[in-house]
């Protein structure tokens, strides 16, 4: 028995996994061995056949399911009359942790066959999700919920529902890029939750609930909301290095930088700074962009300063992409629940091939 306490876990093996691989020394991240990079340019549909089933699906395949998961992602007449009982101030993640364990996930067609039986309820679950983030941003922002016409994507329905207008393919497809980029992380915290509600032999749903717990703290998912208010409240990329050094004075986190794993540049954030400049100049978003962008230099120089290095994680450019996409940034995390759901699925199958109740001790410092 170790008697060294390590709270936070860092670097302690807790297990394994097939699912992805962070290589946090070379800045290095892929699924079930493909890099996130060729993944980027995958379609969203192939990409989760792939982590959740470790399946690769030609076109018409990731065709059908991408088919299969928007008709799967609607809510029924009684989930529909659950949300518009709730207060519209509620948090959407508030109110994906309080619904996700309960919602109905018989599925209203078969799953396609060249994926397993056994995930359909689970699949119908994690496409649930975006249903209810959809249908609480319509009650909340509109009012009602928009109607959407027939045959549309998993991915372009959400857009269509936030913006009630056709999203241009260029929209869509950059949509489906932040998604994949945030499916998987290995022993991220949301996973690990997930896999000790998973551990006690809890149903999936009851897991999916842990790992939303876990997702919507601003150490974790919830950074994305957390670095676009930090930007907005600094208002200008002129003011950025005043306000870095002294938040860094006063011991305040720079939302959306620094990382466990990550000693060098996260790779999702290497692609996501790109597409966020490309898709905020010339548009209200651009000085944010700048603000963002100001915010990492500035910080990076104060680290420099002692010798230390710091970057940007998932999280510091995202939220341009998604306000671009027009995505309030209070739906933010609730988006990354959407596409992260189905990680926590992977990981939820994978622990149980070979499951052991995770229960650590403590030591008792008490009278
Ligand atoms: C999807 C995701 O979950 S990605 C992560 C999203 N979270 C964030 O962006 C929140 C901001 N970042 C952080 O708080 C941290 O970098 C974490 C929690 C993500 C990871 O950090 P940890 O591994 O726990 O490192 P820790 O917080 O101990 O930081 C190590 C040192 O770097 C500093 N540091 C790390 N990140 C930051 C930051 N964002 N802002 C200021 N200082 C930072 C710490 O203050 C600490 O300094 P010290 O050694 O002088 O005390
Ligand atoms: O891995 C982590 O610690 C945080 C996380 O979920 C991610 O970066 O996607």
């Amino acid at each position: 028995m170790t008697t060294e306490i390590n709270i936070g876990l860092e670097g302690v093996l807790v297990g394994t996994t097939a699912i992805s691989n962070v290589e946090g020394d070379i800045g290095r991240l892929s699924y079930r061995g493909q890099s996130i990079e060729d993944l980027s340019r995958q379609s969203l549909a192939a990409v989760i056949a792939l982590v959740v089933a470790d399946v690769s699906l030609d076109e018409e395949q990731a065709k059908t399911l991408d088919g299969w998961l928007a008709q799967e992602s609607e809510l029924s007449p009684v989930e529909l009359r659950v949300l518009e009982q709730l207060g519209r101030q509620l948090h959407p993640m508030a109110v994906l942790q309080a619904l996700a364990p309960i919602v109905d996930t018989k599925a209203k067609t078969p799953l396609p066959d060249f994926l397993p039986a056994q995930l359909e309820s689970a699949l119908v679950l994690a496409a649930k999700q975006s249903a209810l983030v959809r249908v609480w941003h319509n009650l909340t922002q509109f009012g009602a919920v928009v109607e959407l016409p027939a045959g549309l994507g998993f991915a372009e329905k959400l857009l269509y529902a936030f913006n009630r207008s056709e999203p241009s393919a260029h929209a869509v497809r950059a949509f489906e890029t932040v998604q994949i980029l945030q499916m998987d992380h290995s022993f991220n915290a949301g996973t690990f939750a997930g896999r000790v509600v998973a551990s006690t032999k809890a149903v999936l749903a009851a897991s999916i609930g842990g790992s939303l717990g876990a997702l919507s703290g601003p150490l974790h998912g919830g950074a994305d909301e957390a670095a676009v208010k930090m930007a907005r409240d600094i208002g200008a990329p002129e003011r950025a290095a005043d306000w870095v050094a002294s938040a860094l004075a006063n011991k305040v986190k720079i939302m959306g930088m620094g990382h466990r794993e990550y000693r060098r540049l996260d790779p999702r954030a290497g692609i996501l700074k790109p597409m966020a400049r490309q898709f905020c100049e010339g548009t209200q978003y651009q000085q944010l962009m700048e603000t963002l962008v100001a915010v990492e230099e500035a910080c990076q120089a104060e680290f420099g300063k002692k010798g230390k290095e710091i970057h940007a994680n998932l999280e510091f450019y995202k939220g341009a992409v998604y306000l671009a996409l027009g995505i309030p940034e209070q739906f933010f995390t609730a988006l990354f629940a959407c596409s992260r759901v189905f990680g926590w699925t992977a990981h939820f199958f994978e622990f149980n091939q070979d499951p052991r109740l995770i229960r650590p001790r403590a030591q008792y410092n008490g009278k």
